[in-house]
């Protein structure tokens, strides 16, 4: 029987596995909703529950015969816990087929609004090219410090959800963190790998709640017990970020962008290998650099407003339909909307979608305008959506930026768009290069091609 990889991505809307051949052939793929739950926090028993109901939908011979367990998922929101000596224990010498978290916090998520800009601008200044953004995860601890202080002497570990689900599968009592999870939390320096720490202890921080830092694309460590019919001991990947998954799985060359759009969405191309990113953070700028691989960086725009627009227009709708006593589960509803805007080619409805606001504009909400008795069906509206979600993080990421550095192709990826074929029409009227749709592109596939690449 030929071995294995499997992919998996803790994203905020659904966790996604695949099971990647020696051949970088998909061979599963498997996908579980967390059932609405979108929240700035996320209740990570939902979540582990989706993570093994998604298992449980992958056929078992195959993953008994898994090499490696490579992770992803939803970058810069911060869950604390405090790994439990007998759990560990039990992990280890049961044959449980899965974990359920304890001992655990909520998962505070990207998209959580608590820190607002004075909160912001009251914290020291980093030594990185990044800045801070309310949902960081460095920005969240902050918070707790000031607000709750209490709240974290509870727990001895922090990391991100995708960190955390490693950290469980190894029973491992600390967080390992790859430096793409950890730019993403703020307070990191990227040229050197390492934590602002003096920084942060001389404002108080906990820095005992750091994660350590690991090379992404390194092992961490093995999985203490079999899990879903993955045997024990398998080698386990550090947990990589979603957005450099997602680019992973799908770009070829240096020419290619990628435009992903799942719950937010990122409109992104790799910089040269001697990039070297500014040396301090540009608060008004829409674009930033994320680092990849080794040394290399991503310039992204990393939008907060993507499928998750839609989805608020999906819930929206429902809530109404309700309180008028009529009943369509989701599904439909996304049929319908898609069919009826695909029947209404254009709209004269402009809709400016940025309801959780912009990093580098957090305070310019959605609107909509050009209202008129006739462009209010739903197919104006939802084809308005799309081409706002569409036109929005273009204007982050305009077109001639793409070509000045000399991007000729766009490459779709991420569920919210290959599952609307509007959206998908609204992206190749945006751009005049040619816009091609990976076969596999996906943050779970990417992850498991780096392990089989890479080590
Ligand atoms: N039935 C559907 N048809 C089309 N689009 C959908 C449907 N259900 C959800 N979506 C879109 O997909 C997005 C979630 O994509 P997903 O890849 O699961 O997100 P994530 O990777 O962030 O967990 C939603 O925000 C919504 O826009
Ligand atoms: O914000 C960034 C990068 O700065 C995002 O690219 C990053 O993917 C975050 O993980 C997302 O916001 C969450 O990803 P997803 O669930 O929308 O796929």
């Amino acid at each position: 029987m030929p071995k294995f990889i499997l992919g998996i991505d803790v994203g905020t809307t659904s966790v996604k596995a695949v099971l990647l051949a020696a051949d970088s052939r998909t061979v599963a793929v498997a996908s579980c909703s967390l059932f609405g739950i979108q929240a700035k926090e996320q209740d990570p028993g939902l979540i582990i529950n989706a993570l093994n109901r998604c298992l449980a939908q992958l056929p078992r011979d195959k993953l008994q015969h898994v090499s490696r367990v490579a992770l992803t998922g939803q970058m810069h929101g911060v869950l604390f816990w405090t790994p439990v000596e007998w759990l560990l224990n039990y992990l280890s010498h049961s044959n449980r087929d899965f974990f359920t978290p304890r001992d655990t916090s909520q998962l505070v998520t990207w998209q959580d609004g608590r820190c607002s800009s004075d909160f912001l601008s009251s914290l020291p200044k980093p030594e990185s090219h990044l800045g801070l953004s309310t949902g960081f995860g460095c920005a969240t601890i902050f918070w707790y410090m000031k607000h709750s202080p209490e709240f974290l002497e509870n727990f001895t570990v922090a990391g991100t959800i995708q960190d955390y689900v490693v950290s469980m599968l190894c029973g491992l009592d600390t967080c390992m963190m790859t430096p793409q999870n950890a730019a993403s939390w703020g307070f990191f320096n990227t040229a050197t790998n390492l934590w602002n720490e003096n920084i942060l202890k001389a404002a108080g921080f906990p820095v005992r709640l750091l994660p350590r830092c690991v090379p992404s694309g390194a092992l961490v460590g093995q999985t203490c017990s079999a899990w879903h019919g993955v045997p024990a001991g398998t080698p386990v990947g550090a947990a990589l970020g979603d957005f450099q998954c997602s680019v992973y799985s799908c770009m070829s060359a240096p020419a290619d962008a990628v435009l992903n759009i799942s719950t937010s969405a990122q409109l992104t191309f790799a910089m040269p290998a001697d990039f070297e990113p500014p040396d301090s953070p540009q608060p008004e700028s829409s674009i930033s650099y994320f680092p990849y691989f080794d040394s290399s960086y991503l310039s992204v725009a990393a939008s907060l407003n993507g499928g998750n627009v839609l989805a608020t227009f999906v819930d929206t709708l429902t809530a109404w339909m309700k309180e008028l006593g009529a009943e369509l589960s989701d599904s439909c509803m996304y049929e319908k909307l898609i069919g009826c805007a695909l029947n209404q080619e254009t709209s004269d409805l402009t809709v400016s979608p940025t309801i959780l606001g912009e990093r580098h504009n957090p305070l310019c909400l959605g609107q909509v305008s050009n209202i008129s008795t006739s462009n209010l069906s739903l197919g104006h509206v939802f084809r308005a959506l799309c081409r706002g979600i569409v036109s929005n993080i273009v204007s982050m990421m305009p077109v001639e930026r793409l070509q000045q550095a000399g991007v000729g192709r766009i490459l779709g990826s991420g569920s919210a768009l290959t599952r609307n074929e509007v959206l998908r029409q609204e992206v190749e009227r945006a751009f005049p290069l040619e816009v091609v749709y990976g076969q596999n592109a996906d943050s779970a596939v990417g992850a498991a091609m780096v392990l089989s690449d890479r080590l």
